[in-house]
């Protein structure tokens, strides 16, 4: 393992401290994002009010903002949690779900990312459109494989000093200087709505154990998805049974597993 903290280490402080995660994502993932979440043993809260966002930012360990189904009123909500979580030194990870599709989401885009995000995670389509680059994804969807992100994924970290992880079949996790590609997971993962929505939440959560390493938390966050996915796929019949065996795999799933199946390389 190259990583100076191995995954294992966050995910003993994780289930030792138990973080509160403040999720604000989309009506599609609020439910399997908060098991998910419950499962591997942190407290999710998904809470997106603009009348009580930012004041609940403050009690969370991490903030994450994903903006699947958005509304005004859920975007002043975010921008309240994202301005609280960077006064507070908080990490917080933005989600562009499928920004490139109309103005309102390319706006809220822009916003948000004029807040600071900690972390950006994203599907490939998403993190190519964001740098600017030529992309092919279809609504929520990607198009593009990760390899052909990489470049963009570096373009952003260095333009936001963000830590940009871009998922897909091989997942590469960049902070601008070191850049890791992880292998792992299965074919079964994007035939379950709402997996890459329930991640960004995930990685918020081993963000709050160690607020000071946003880049080998995404590892660690990353690479746990990776060996559950792994271990789920073994006996699932189709999404379905993988849906459910997924939530077992990260609730059984321990340190030495993880290390011993994380196949995290340098890229
Ligand atoms: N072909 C694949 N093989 C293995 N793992 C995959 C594959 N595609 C996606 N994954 C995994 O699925 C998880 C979700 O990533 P994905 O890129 O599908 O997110 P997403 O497109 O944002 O999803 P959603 O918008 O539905 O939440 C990640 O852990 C990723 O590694
Ligand atoms: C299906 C879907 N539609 C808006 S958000 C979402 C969850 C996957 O991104
Ligand atoms: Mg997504």
């Amino acid at each position: 393992m190259l990583l100076q903290i191995p995954p294992s280490t966050f995910l003993k402080e994780l289930r030792e401290q138990i973080p509160l995660v403040h999720c604000i994502t989309n009506y599609v993932a609020m439910d399997i994002a908060a098991n998910v979440l419950l499962a591997v043993g942190a407290s999710p809260a998904m809470v997106h009010a603009e009348e009580e966002a930012g004041e609940f930012a403050k009690l969370a360990g991490a903030i994450t903002i994903n903006i699947g189904t958005l509304s005004s009123g859920w975007l002043r909500g975010m921008e309240a949690a994202a301005i609280a979580a960077t006064q507070s030194g908080k990490p917080w990870v933005l989600d562009p779900v499928a920004h490139y599709a109309t103005a309102f989401r390319r706006d809220a885009t822009e916003l948000l990312l004029k807040l600071g995000p900690t972390i950006i995670r994203g599907n490939a389509s998403e993190i190519i459109a964001l740098a600017g680059g030529a992309f092919r994804g279809k609504g929520v969807d990607t198009g593009d494989d990760v390899e052909h992100a990489k470049h963009s994924a570096r373009l952003l970290a260095d333009r936001h000093g963000a830590v940009v992880a871009v998922t897909g079949a091989v997942d590469f996790i960049t902070d601008g200087k070191r850049a890791f590609r992880i292998e792992g997971g299965s074919v079964l993962m994007p035939r379950v709505t709402a997996l890459g929505c329930s991640l960004t939440c995930l990685v918020g959560a081993f963000a709050a154990v160690r607020p000071g390493a946003p880049f080998e938390a995404t590892v660690a966050a990353v690479a746990t998805f990776a060996v559950a996915g792994e271990l789920a796929a073994d006996k699932s019949e189709g999404p379905g049974s993988f849906s459910w065996r997924f939530l077992d795999a990260l609730g059984a799933i321990d340190g030495p597993c993880l290390d011993h199946r994380a196949r995290v390389t340098t890229a």
